[in-house]
């Protein structure tokens, strides 16, 4: 029988079969952050009980922890709370990793622990977040999870999963100059719609999927869920395998040569049946910005709003219609040229090396705009963070305007004290452009790392290929 790297995932975790699709998982990886643990961990202690694995467990604050003044307290008492609690009920466990706020390796979990080597192929990755489909760009099986199954999880190490369908994505041919990653994934879900893959796996594949690298991969998987799908996928091969040798928590000697030999099975077989296939030509793929309030509301740069008064779908319309008034954009216009107010490049989908590298590759030289009122840079970790400014990325950065900030979840969320005033437009390279999501009466357009850079050097929404040196 041929199988999906999907069904060979989740097969090769079934503690027990609990039919209709159901089956109690092993769960090998639990990514913990200050949001989504604190109700888990009072549970446990109200059963006194206490975590069955705490070597399974990778913590660190990342969603309410300030990105600038950490000389000083956490000024807002309910993110100071927050991140409080997180330390007590983690700083005295067993755990794999703790990386305390403030610390060297302190930052987004998606982006910590896989620079770490302790996202590993073949195995099951949970965490009380969404965006865990990020560590499926490993041949991982990740998904996120809600606050009782964060509990149940410390519990038992187990999890109850319904398995889902199978969906194969496919992008084949070469990109055109200045399309990146986030491009591809901004195309798909277009395409799928933000409820395309609702019940399926997204498995990734392709020549184009191929030849991206582990970062690329990750903005890739991390948006699976923006499509509905709460598990992104790509199979193992060498890019992953020279991506994790020598990384501190990857196995080593004599069990990373078995490790690999069980890797390299981690693919879907040749005729391995998929419920739903989506085909996507690379070539024709434009630089992508979002213009309403969900991901899912996106156009090439150069295409035109939707205008809802030729939209048939009555339910459409009405949509459409309601983005439009909170975005204060008016149907059948372009996003070129759009003027905006503040930039973001950050969070779990771009705050990678490779994602500050091609920032500050558009940057270097010139200077912010006048009319933007803030651009900021927010390194996905400690270690990104060090890297760059290694590479004196930060410099060019810093030079041209930006402000270059400590590493966190920063204004992806209005959960720490970086978010948009009502009104204001932001280009941001995050993966949610809900209402309210960078701020109350916020105005997000999401787009890749690059046109981030190029909108603040340009005051407004404009094409990357334009400033491309
Ligand atoms: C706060 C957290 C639970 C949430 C998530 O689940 O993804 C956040 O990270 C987000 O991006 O919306
Ligand atoms: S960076 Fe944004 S999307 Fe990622 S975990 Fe933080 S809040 Fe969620």
């Amino acid at each position: 029988m041929q199988k999906t790297l999907y069904d060979k995932l989740w097969e090769s975790h079934v503690v027990r079969d609990l039919g209709d699709g159901n089956a109690l998982l092993y769960i090998d990886r639990h990514l913990v952050h200050e949001v989504t643990s604190p109700q888990a961990f009072e549970g446990l202690r109200q059963a006194e009980r206490h975590p069955w694995r705490p070597r399974s467990i990778i913590a660190t604050p990342d969603h309410n922890t300030p990105t600038s003044d950490w000389d000083q307290d956490i000024a807002d008492p309910y993110s100071r709370e927050q991140v409080d609690t997180l330390d007590r009920n983690v700083r005295n466990l067993a755990t794999l990793a703790y990386f305390p706020f403030r610390s060297d390796k302190q930052g987004i979990l998606h982006v910590v622990a896989p620079e770490l080597g302790a996202t590993l192929p073949g195995t099951t990755i949970v965490c009380g977040d969404s965006h865990t489909s990020t560590h499926g760009a490993f041949a991982a099986l990740a998904f996120g999870i809600g606050t009782s199954d964060v509990e149940h999880v410390l519990a038992t190490q187990t999890l109850t999963a319904t398995r889902a369908k199978n969906l194969r994505v496919q992008v084949d041919g070469d990109l055109q100059a200045g399309v990146a990653a986030k491009d591809i994934v901004l195309a798909i879900i277009g395409r799928l719609g933000a409820a395309g893959g609702t019940g399926h796996a997204i498995e990734f594949c392709g020549s184009t999927i191929a030849k991206l690298s582990m970062e690329e991969r990750m903005t890739v998987c991390n948006m699976a869920i923006e499509a509905g799908a709460r598990t992104g996928l790509v199979a193992f091969d060498t890019t992953t395998m020279n991506y994790l040798q020598h990384k501190p928590y990857a196995p080593k000697d004599a069990r990373w040569e078995r490790a690999v030999a069980y890797w390299m099975t981690l693919h879907s077989d040749p005729d391995a049946p998929f419920d739903k296939e989506v085909r996507i030509n690379a070539n024709e793929i434009e630089p992508q910005v979002t213009w309403g309030t969900s991901p899912d509301m996106v156009l090439p740069i150069h295409g035109f709003i939707p205008d809802p008064d030729v939209e048939a779908d009555p339910q459409r319309r009405q949509s459409f219609m309601q983005a439009l008034s909170y975005m204060g954009l008016q149907g059948g216009t372009r996003l070129l040229g759009l003027p905006i107010d503040k930039v973001f490049i950050g969070s779990c989908t771009n705050s990678r090396i490779e994602d500050l590298r091609a920032a500050a590759s558009v940057v270097c030289g010139h200077h912010v705009a006048d009319s933007v009122i803030r651009a900021m840079v927010v390194p996905g970790s400690g270690q990104v963070k060090r890297q760059a400014e290694q590479e004196g990325l930060d410099k060019i950065f810093i030079d041209a305007g930006f402000e270059w900030r400590q590493p966190g979840c920063s204004m992806c969320l209005a959960m720490n004290d970086d978010r948009l005033m009502p009104g204001e437009r932001c280009a941001s390279t995050s993966n949610r452009n809900f209402e309210g999501r960078q701020g109350a009466g916020g105005r997000s357009h999401l787009m890749s790392p690059a046109m981030a850079a190029a909108a603040a050097l340009a005051g407004c929404i404009t094409d990357i290929r334009e400033w491309m040196q």
